[in-house]
């Protein structure tokens, strides 16, 4: 059954779902979830107690799950909370049984033999927001949790989880009731000056109401690197060590290095954590000219093919989206023309200059002299010997949260749905300050005031149409 199809005004069936991945680990849980969680537990579930008659609520009950023709399907723990005090506000059943694939799949299947349905995504967290336990930001942020690549996300991710975003947002909603009050006020009774809102107290609301949603969406841009993660592209020169330092900095061998140029056709990508931040790394095909290959004619070179050209193709189409470019040259070896061509065109701000193979004598003139001038930032490493890897890893961390700075544990980050609805209440609010300054009637601007209030309440959840708890419950894991 689709989610669109179920009413939330009926009782709500029972949900049974794997909570915990598939792949082998020591205990895996199932969870169960609605009004036959008890007496699903109680059918299935044989204690090690002769004298056990029923679950005690919250407590961890030794025994089997069994078929009913009597065949043990695995030695359990089990735990039965009953409503509305558990996640999901119903009473909920777990049964923590052995990990693996084979005794999970085992227990849900006689589950939904017994006529619990198979959870949709998201549908034990749906069903907390639904039972009132959490506001749709809480229920976002179980998912940012559990997608959270590190630990400063995982704290952000905790903030919104503790409410620190929905009870922001909800006060300024609030706010914006009581103005819409005062200008019913206004408008119904026009003679009572007591009464009255002047515009300028009006716009002096409307202004600070603004300027604490322009601070949570600037929070956001702060902590984009922390939540989503950045990306560095290794470029340079065919041959200058590329592949070599995304081996040298992963620890393992995953790119082919040979000293033929042209080795790397394709680009590779891998994920690299440097203390909490998620680094997207990506080695790309070596920039080489197709029409002058004479520089490395002692080389067995690979002729430039279509393959490769557009491998460099796509090397610039990466670097020129990545929040930090390691440009890669051989510093072994003089520049080449066209590494100084490239050099120039780098950005500054977005570049790192490695000058690798630092386990030979540096060429002179030193190529890092040269790229110094062109104001890049430059950093000796050899790939080989490991030399100055470690200090590569730590600027490259640096560099990349030049602009962020650490992260605040306490802020209360909006991700893009609740930052789409934070700038359409700020339009609403812009407007209405406009309309306020030109002397529009209040009976008129009541409407933008509902606007804001609107996008408010679908930021927290208060409106939420079934589109959009599908399009958010729809990006959890099942069994979450
Ligand atoms: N075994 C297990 N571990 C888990 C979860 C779970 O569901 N099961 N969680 C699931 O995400 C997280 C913990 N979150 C939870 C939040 C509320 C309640 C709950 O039962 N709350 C009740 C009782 C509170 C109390 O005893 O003080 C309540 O708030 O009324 C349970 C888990 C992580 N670890
Ligand atoms: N001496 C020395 N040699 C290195 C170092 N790093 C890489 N090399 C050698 O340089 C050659 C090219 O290395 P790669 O890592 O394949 O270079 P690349 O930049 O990925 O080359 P393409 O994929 O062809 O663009 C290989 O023979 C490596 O062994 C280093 O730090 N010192
Ligand atoms: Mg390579």
């Amino acid at each position: 059954m689709s989610r669109s199809d179920s009413k939330p005004s009926t009782r709500r069936d029972t949900i049974a779902a794997i909570a915990t991945p598939p792949g082998t680990g020591g205990v895996a849980v199932l969870r169960v979830s609605g009004p036959e969680a008890r007496s699903l537990g109680l059918q299935i579930f044989h204690s090690t107690q002769a004298d056990f008659q029923d679950f005690t609520p919250r407590m961890l009950h030794f025994g089997t799950i069994c078929t009913p023709a009597g065949n043990v399907l695995d030695e359990v723990l089990t735990a039965y909370m009953p409503g509305p005090h558990s996640y999901t506000g119903e009473d909920v059943l777990e049964i923590h049984c052995h990990g693996g694939d084979a005794a999970p799949s085992a227990v849900l299947d006689l589950l939904l033999q017994h006529g619990a349905r198979l959870a949709d995504r998201g549908e034990f967290t749906l069903r907390a927001f639904l039972a009132g336990r959490m506001d749709l930001t809480q229920a976002e942020a179980v998912a940012e949790l559990i997608a959270a690549p590190g630990r400063a996300a995982l704290h952000l991710a905790q903030t919104k989880l503790a409410g620190g975003l929905g009870t922001r947002v909800d006060a300024l909603r609030e706010r914006l009731e009581h103005l819409r009050a005062q200008l019913c006020l206004a408008v119904d009774f026009p003679e009572e000056d007591v009464e009255c809102l002047p515009p300028e107290d009006l716009i002096r609301e409307v202004q600070h109401i603004r300027n604490r949603v322009d601070e949570l969406l600037a929070g956001m841009e702060r902590a984009r690197a922390w939540r989503e993660g950045v990306m560095v592209v290794l470029a340079g020169r065919v041959n200058a060590g590329k592949s070599s330092l995304l081996n040298a900095l992963l620890g393992r061998e995953r790119a082919i290095v040979t000293e033929r140029p042209g080795t790397t056709r394709d680009y590779i990508e891998e994920h690299l954590l440097l203390d909490g931040l998620r680094v997207r790394i990506v080695d790309t095909a070596g920039l080489r000219d197709p029409s002058s290959d004479t520089s490395d004619a002692a080389a067995a070179t690979i002729p430039v093919d279509e393959v490769e050209a557009a491998g460099m193709e796509i090397s610039r189409e990466l670097a020129s989206r990545a929040e930090l470019v390691l440009f890669v040259v051989d510093g072994s070896r003089p520049l080449e023309p066209e590494e100084q061509r490239i050099a120039r065109d780098l950005a500054p701000g977005r570049t790192l200059a490695v000058l690798n193979k630092a386990d030979q004598p540096a060429a002179q003139p030193d190529p890092a002299a040269t790229l110094e001038q062109l104001d890049l930032e430059t950093i000796r490493v050899s790939a080989r010997t490991g030399t100055g890897i470690q200090e590569l890893a730590d600027r490259i961390r640096a560099r990349c949260l030049r602009d962020t700075g650490e992260p605040d544990p306490d802020a209360a980050v909006p991700n893009a749905r609740q930052a789409a609805l934070l700038r359409q209440a700020n339009q609403e609010l812009k407007a209405l300050a406009q309309d306020a300054v030109q002397g529009v009637p209040y009976d008129l601007m009541g409407v933008r005031l509902e606007g804001a209030c609107e996008a408010m309440e679908a930021l927290t959840g208060r409106i939420a149409p079934q589109d959009v708890l599908h399009s958010i419950f729809d990006n959890f894991c099942i069994g979450k």
